[in-house]
């Protein structure tokens, strides 16, 4: 190296070392500990001049006592070993007052590793560490004020790293200090708040202000409260941000009392509906703790289960919970109102009160629930009020928890109490005690209602006025209680047997008044010869079997007037003219609707008489194979010939047997009547290869269907398949559960069926999978239009293929001339009828038609 470079270094040593000098205070000591060397800092710092200090020992340099402890003396000891210390020491100055350094003492050894002297480098921090000292001074005194506090007091530093909690704190969330301290305070306590909530705050922390909200926190074991929560920033010393104090007030009931009732008992007052508030109970307990599902139930005087409101379940849930009978062992809430006390499930999979309704809460992922009962003024359970979760859960009845359900049980009872106490006033007001049905005042509401509609359609609406006959002598020799037993019988049969839509109401004593809307009079006959006929069924009454007959007075809208009270007027004055002409009769207002009813009363005496005599009788009309012009078959029509009346077309009477309930019979009585004819014909050897009867979709219903059939067939030695059934698409309304059944059994009997007025009926012919017929009959209306009308040998042409593709027989009906003959062969028909080849004839008349086209 170049002597040159050698200065330069040196050069730069040394003024690294001047450096030093200047910044730190630097000494050596011998290993006496005698002071032999200072730099001007080291002077300064402890208030010596040079003379004063060298020479010194290092004790002079101490505090009171300082060089007296064993820890001084193991300090030097271990200079002198040759160990260097570091560390914060605390020395003396001249003046006596102390200070703090920084300082590093490290031994310098001679040439042969002996230690020689030590060297002192040191730096005063006293400054700093006074500043310490205030600074927790400062919190002490703060954590002070905060520990006589009774709310939570989180102290957090500049960074929201939390440096203090008091015990109020502890108490609330159940964190001890050392689990807190470091961790921030938002995410410690509110997690769901997002990151840029916690920015926000601080930003209104740095800029000063006090902030605060309402918030809902949670505690160690997820414990939650809603919380006032204020943060007041605190500065040091230096008016810097220093601290946060942030006091955390437990409003938990004050936030529920607000959120719930306040916004429930202003729905309330606000006449909202029952499920409306219920919903909104359960939609604010979401929000105040938005991982449960709340539901609420009624419990009826039965002890049944009725859905009221579980927005946050789907709507079959609830639904199929409706009509549950409570017990020792129906889920949580049964349990809960048949114990009169809460229950609580924590894992609902497995307990055993929910045992049978896995399949029902499964799908929707609930696992937990806590039913609480809520009660009547009575003490009689009234409802439900539960919480669910989707989490498995042993603190749904947390304090938070039972809080809610506090103010919940108690909102929902008033709600349901308020309600039940509502339509209390409301049947006291305006329904008949004795019986439940609507009184006069609700019934003229329901009335001028159901007449106002009639009005805008242009629609007819019959007023029965019933009055029952010789009530006041049950009521005279049975007593009032059998009287009262008697109306409320007399109301059941009534409600019984009206539609939705009708309105039934007791006026006074035994008088009550039907109002049927939509209908005519013949509607309105049937109704009143039902009602009458279900009337006079026996009933037991106080032991006593008693058949009870009502006369009834009908007026009809608008004809007999316009109001209901000219309507009951006149309905009224019908009725007395009943019972004085006979009674059990009823009688219309207008002549005119007096003379066809009575006229359609006779006519149904007639027709009933005519029956039980046997004076119906069949004409029958063949079926013609148009390939070969044999005989397919033959269809047997009713006739019924009036003694006074002459001929009445089935079109007439055979309705009339509908509505009487006579149709039945009427069925019965041509099955027989056919195959015994049928019978007979072979008998005479006119071999006839089968007989069609027509039979309405009220002949299905009868069970023993199958049964009359073959015993029929077997009475005249026939097979099933020498019988064919015409049905008509209006089985398809037929609701009742028999109808289809008994189709498919006689089916299946080998008698064949067959689809009457084909094309005339539905637009889908999708039933003809489900109704098992090896026929269809095309209606007349097309054969009829078949010269003229392209469209109708369109349609007669595709009823055809239809048969054809699903393998069934198509005969065409009301074949009158050669040309609808000619167009029908054209088209491929099989089979046809009509009066071309001869008309509905009575047996005798057609048997030389037989002979001769049999032959
Ligand atoms: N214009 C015209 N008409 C023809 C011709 N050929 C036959 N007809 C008539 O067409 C009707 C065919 O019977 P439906 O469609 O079953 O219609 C029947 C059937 O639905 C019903 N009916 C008749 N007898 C009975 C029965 O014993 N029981 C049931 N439930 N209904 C029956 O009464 C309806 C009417 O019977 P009917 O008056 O006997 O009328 C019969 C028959 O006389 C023709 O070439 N031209």
């Amino acid at each position: 190296m170049l002597e040159a470079e050698k200065a330069v270094q040196e050069a730069q040593r040394l003024a690294q070392l001047d450096a030093l000098d200047r910044v730190m205070a630097m000494a050596e000591f011998d290993t006496d500990g005698v002071l032999r060397q200072a730099n001007e800092r080291y002077l300064a710092l402890l208030g010596y001049s040079r003379e004063q200090a060298l020479g010194l020992p290092h004790q002079a340099f101490c505090t009171d006592g300082q060089a007296e402890r064993e820890e001084y003396q193991r300090f030097w000891a271990g200079l002198l070993a040759g160990g260097s210390h570091s560390g914060l020491v605390e020395r003396r100055r001249r003046d006596g007052s102390s200070c703090w350094l920084e300082a590093s003492y490290t031994p310098v050894f001679d040439a042969q590793g002996r230690v020689q002297q030590v060297l002192k480098v040191a730096s005063d921090v006293s400054e700093r560490l006074q500043h310490e000292r205030e600074q927790q001074e400062h919190l002490r005194r703060l954590s002070l004020v905060a520990d006589a506090s009774d709310a939570a007091v989180v102290i957090s530093d500049a960074e929201s790293r939390i440096v203090y909690v008091n015990t109020g704190f502890s108490r609330m969330f159940g964190w001890t200090p050392p689990e807190v301290l470091g961790r921030e305070p938002i995410a410690l306590l509110a997690p769901q708040l997002p990151q840029t909530f916690a920015e926000d705050y601080r930003a209104g922390l740095r800029a000063g202000r006090a902030v605060g909200r309402e918030e809902i926190v949670s505690g160690r074991e997820g414990q939650r409260y809603w919380a006032k929560v204020i943060s007041n920033p605190v500065a040091g010393p230096d008016g810097a941000w220093q601290y946060t104090v942030t006091l955390l007030t437990d409003i938990t009931r004050a936030k529920m009392h607000e959120a719930l009732q306040h916004r429930v008992l202003e729905a309330m007052a606000r006449e909202r509906p029952l499920v409306e508030v219920m919903e909104l109970i359960c939609r604010e307990v979401e929000r105040i703790a938005p991982d449960l599902i709340a539901s609420i139930l009624e419990v009826d005087e039965q002890g049944l289960l009725h859905p009221l409101a579980a927005p946050g379940l789907p709507m079959e849930y609830s639904s199929k919970l409706e009509g549950l009978a409570i017990g020792p062992q129906v889920g949580s809430c049964g349990t809960a109102a048949w114990r009169r006390e809460s229950v609580m499930v924590g894992d609902m999979d497995h307990d055993p009160l929910w045992a049978d309704y896995r399949a029902l809460f499964q799908p929707q992922g609930l696992k937990a629930c806590w039913s609480t009962p809520f009660f009547n003024g009575e003490g009689r359970v009234i409802g439900t009020f539960a919480f669910y979760s989707r989490r498995k859960h042993s603190d749904l009845n947390s304090p938070f928890h039972q809080q809610l359900v506090d103010a919940c049980t108690h909102l929902c009872s008033l709600a349901l109490e308020r309600e039940l106490a509502r339509k209390r006033i409301r049947q006291l007001a305006f329904y008949d005690g004795l019986t439940g049905l609507p009184n006069r005042s609700l019934l003229h509401a329901r009335a001028d209602q159901a007449i106002a509609s009639a009005a805008r359609n242009e629609e007819q609406l019959a007023v029965l006025f019933l009055d029952l006959d010789r009530f006041k002598q049950v009521n005279d020799s049975l007593g009032h209680p059998a009287g009262d037993a008697l109306l409320r019988e007399v109301a059941k049969r009534l409600q019984h047997e009206l539609r939705a839509s009708d309105i039934a109401g007791r006026l006074s004593g035994d008088e009550f008044v039907v109002v049927l809307p939509q209908c005519d009079a013949e509607h309105a006959t049937n109704t009143v010869e039902r009602l009458q006929a279900l009337l006079a069924a026996p009933m037991s009454i106080a032991d006593t079997r008693l058949s009870i007959s009502a006369s009834v007075g009908i007026a009809m809208f608008p004809g007999d007037g316009r109001e209901m009270e000219t309507l009951l007027q006149r309905a009224d004055m019908a009725m007395y003219q009943a019972k004085s002409a006979e009674r059990g009769s009823f009688r219309f207002f207008s002549a005119e609707m007096n003379r066809m009813a009575q006229e359609r009363l006779a006519l149904e005496t007639a027709l009933r008489e005519a029956l039980a005599q046997g004076s119906l009788c069949l004409h029958y009309q063949p079926q013609i194979e148009l390939a070969t012009g044999r005989l397919y078959g033959v269809e047997a029509l009713a006739r019924w010939t009036h003694a006074a009346l002459g001929p009445i077309p089935p079109t007439r009477f055979i309705p009339l047997a509908e509505e009487c309930g006579l149709i039945a019979e009427l069925g019965r009585w041509a099955l027989r009547e056919a195959c015994r004819q049928l019978a007979a014909w072979r008998a005479q050897g006119l071999n006839v290869p089968a007989v069609s009867v027509n039979l309405s979709p009220t002949a299905f219903h009868n069970l023993e269907l199958p049964n009359i059939i073959a015993s029929a067939l077997e009475r005249h030695a026939l097979q099933a398949s020498d019988l064919t059934l015409e049905i008509t698409e209006s089985v398809l309304l037929d609701t009742n559960p028999s109808t289809m059944k008994t189709i498919a059994e006689v089916q299946a009997q080998g008698v064949r069926l067959s689809m009457d007025d084909f094309g005339t009926g539905y637009s889908s012919l999708s039933y003809l999978r489900r109704l098992p017929v090896s026929e269809l009959k095309l209606d007349r209306i097309f054969v009829a239009d078949l010269e003229g009308d392209e469209m109708a040998r369109a349609l007669s042409n595709a009823i055809l293929g239809i048969g054809k593709s699903l393998q069934l027989t198509v005969v065409a009906e009301g074949v009158e001339n050669e040309q609808q003959n000619r167009l029908l062969r054209e088209q491929g028909y099989p089979v046809a009828q009509g009066y071309l080849f001869s008309k509905p004839l009575p047996p005798q008349d057609l048997e030389p038609w037989l002979r001769q086209h049999l032959g």
